[in-house]
């Protein structure tokens, strides 16, 4: 099966830009409805005969193949300069093509959280009926049940695209078990499923995989390739989306009026002239964290320093375009071990801050409370304030908020039992840190310059929390009855850093082992403008009539649940909030129907 080739139309009602994990949703729910067109562009080609990406379990096969972008990172100035990659899907299907496939939804009181920021019927009450919406739950046979997959029947969708489930290479025999009492033995409770809202405790995960033939359930098996065969859909791939096109060109009077762009300017990407696919309702960018911004910058709309210094002429200045950057840092601890175990473990475990500070919760909370205000005005400073001190400091403090008053998740630990080794790979769900990406040229197709700013300089609550969950993971490979089958914690061992240590010797070490956690988010926030945020509730760019934006970068704060679960999700209310606003405004053909976002 192969992608049919595009009808090229002399226009579209709708154009997605971007064919990956959220693209795709819109794209089929957009085009249900067979008297709308749709068209989506995407940089990357079909993986669907691609093996290693159809086998969840080779995920890692693919990083720095021709699938995935590999974007270079910036030299992180806190982390001796190193210089990482970030790994993001270069495929129809996007990210969801290379990802590690687990399926684990938000934390309730984060998704209420949006509301605090202008977010008006954004919750998680509002969220979860699209949760249910994506999904097709597999239920596990009893074999699957013995492995440790147990689940709450009532809150999974059975009928959805997204096919979600465990997979039969799941590690076998009572290992589940062990691990849950080596954690319940550290007074972490057991929750059968994490996808209700409650994310804490120990779990043993499913994946977004269709159990029957164990292949992947990434965007395009689930969205696309069952209508893809649709009349008024067409498809460009191996296609760039360059910039958009603005109805009324040329004017230069911007800051008054609200945009309305009428089209893209695409590229083939195996040579060919550019040439634009015209839009008569609305243009949906969904090209992830790491591009959305970019290509509105590369369109005329952001910080005008910024578009000045590449000669773009400036159609909407917008400072916080490409700013609110966020993302975790991944480190691992190693044991060698008296184990023979073999099968994919999905172990993963969520700490709060009172399991992580223990009988310092109280001198942590109130040195993070007070401190906000100098996290604040660190990130205002980075972003050359692009974000302001004050509306920065509303973020933080309801970020505090989530994390000591509501008990929102802040630690997540995988655990690997495998044959002669156990280990974990640990990650602080909630960094204070900010970062920004923005473009490098004019060029579409170049890297654009990406920041992170991991362990920021100003910010020593990353650090905290990355140190008291390397001791935690540490404490959890010596715990028994798993710990019983330890011989000796190798990564680090005990002389490079000592037991217990504290946040000091633990820094060097972390700062020059971590990896980026995949889950760049926030470069598009939705927020209210004066928040600084990019899109409306609606998913409205500010100040332009149609262009929304659907990815993660709309998330205004990191998510405890890992990323597609919510994306899918959210990807399905917007395809919702697009056909109500034209259910409403009559068939919004032609400039000048529906919402400005302004
Ligand atoms: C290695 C790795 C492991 C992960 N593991 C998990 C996991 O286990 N579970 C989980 O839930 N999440 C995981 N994630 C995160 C999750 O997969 C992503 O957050 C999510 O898929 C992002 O979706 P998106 O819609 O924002 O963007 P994407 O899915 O990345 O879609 C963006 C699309 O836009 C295309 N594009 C970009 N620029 C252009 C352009 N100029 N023109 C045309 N097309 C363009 C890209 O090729 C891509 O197809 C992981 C991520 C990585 C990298």
């Amino acid at each position: 099966q192969s992608v049919p080739t595009p009808k090229y139309r002399s226009s579209y009602d709708y154009i997605v830009l971007g064919g990956g994990t959220s693209g795709l949703v819109v794209a089929n729910r957009l085009s249900e409805d067979p008297t709308i067109s749709v068209a989506v562009v995407e940089a990357g080609d079909s993986v669907l005969h691609n093996y290693n990406v159809s086998q969840i379990a080779n995920w890692f096969v693919n990083l720095g193949t021709s699938v995935d972008w590999a974007y270079a990172i910036q030299p992180q100035t806190a982390t001796f300069n190193r210089t990482l990659t970030y790994d993001q899907g270069k495929a129809l299907a996007g990210t969801s093509a290379i990802n590690g496939g687990t399926y684990v939804r938000a934390d309730r009181p984060q998704i209420d959280a949006w509301e605090h920021l202008g977010n008006t019927g954004w919750s998680w009450d509002s969220l979860s009926p699209y949760y249910v919406k994506s999904e097709h739950f597999q239920v596990p046979g009893p074999e699957l049940a013995a492995k440790g997959a147990e689940y709450e029947a009532s809150i999974h969708g059975y009928n959805g695209p997204l096919r979600v489930g465990w997979s039969n290479y799941t590690i076998g025999g009572d290992v589940h078990e062990l691990v849950n009492q080596t954690w319940q033995n550290l007074g972490i409770p057991y929750n059968q499923d994490q996808s209700t809202g409650n994310l804490h405790g120990f779990s043993v995960f499913p994946s977004t995989a269709d159990t029957r033939f164990e292949v992947r359930a990434d965007a395009a098996r689930s969205y696309y390739w069952p209508i893809a065969e649709r009349e008024n859909l067409d498809v460009y791939v191996n296609t760039v989306a360059e910039k958009l096109v603005w109805a009324d060109d040329g004017g230069d009077d911007c800051e008054r009026h609200v945009l309305t762009a009428n089209g893209v300017q695409v590229r083939p990407v195996r040579g060919g002239e550019a040439f634009q696919l015209k839009a008569d309702r609305e243009i949906i960018i969904s090209l992830g964290t790491l591009k959305s911004p970019v290509l509105l910058e590369q369109s005329g709309i952001g910080n005008p320093a910024i578009l000045s210094h590449h000669n773009v002429s400036v159609k909407l200045p917008l400072l916080t375009v490409g700013e609110n950057l966020q993302d975790q840092t991944l480190t691992q601890v190693v044991a060698s071990a008296r184990t023979n175990y073999s099968g994919y473990p999905p172990f993963v475990t969520y700490t709060t801050a009172a399991d992580l500070f223990g009988k310092n919760l109280t001198a942590v909370t109130s040195h993070v409370t007070s401190s906000i205000p100098a996290y604040a005005s660190a990130i205002a400073a980075q972003s050359n304030n692009a974000l302001s001190q004050e509306t920065v400091e509303h973020q933080l403090n309801i970020q505090a908020d989530l994390i000591f008053n509501h008990s929102t998740p802040l630690g997540e630990s995988l655990a690997f039992p495998s044959a002669g080794a156990i280990f974990t790979v640990e990650w602080n769900l909630l960094p204070f840190s900010r970062g920004s990406v923005h473009m490098s040229s004019t060029n579409a197709s170049s890297t654009p310059l990406i920041n992170p700013n991991f362990f920021m300089e100003g910010i020593d609550f990353d650090a905290m929390s990355q140190t008291a969950l390397v001791n935690l993971d540490r404490k959890f490979l010596q715990t028994p009855p798993l710990g019983l089958f330890v011989d000796a914690i190798t990564a680090p061992n005990s002389t490079t850093v000592p037991e217990d240590a504290g946040v000091e010797e633990w820094l060097p070490y972390l700062k020059s082992i971590y990896s980026p956690n995949s889950h760049p988010i926030g470069t598009c926030a939705m927020m209210a403008r004066e928040l600084g945020g990019v899109v409306s509730p609606e998913l409205v760019v500010y100040g332009t009539k149609n262009v929304r934006v659907v990815d993660a970068s709309v998330l205004p704060f990191q998510i405890d649940g890992h990323l597609t679960s919510t994306l899918y999700a959210v990807a399905e209310r917007a395809s919702d909030l697009i056909k109500d606003r034209h259910r409403h405004h009559g068939d919004g053909h032609g400039h000048g129907h529906g919402h400005e976002a302004s």
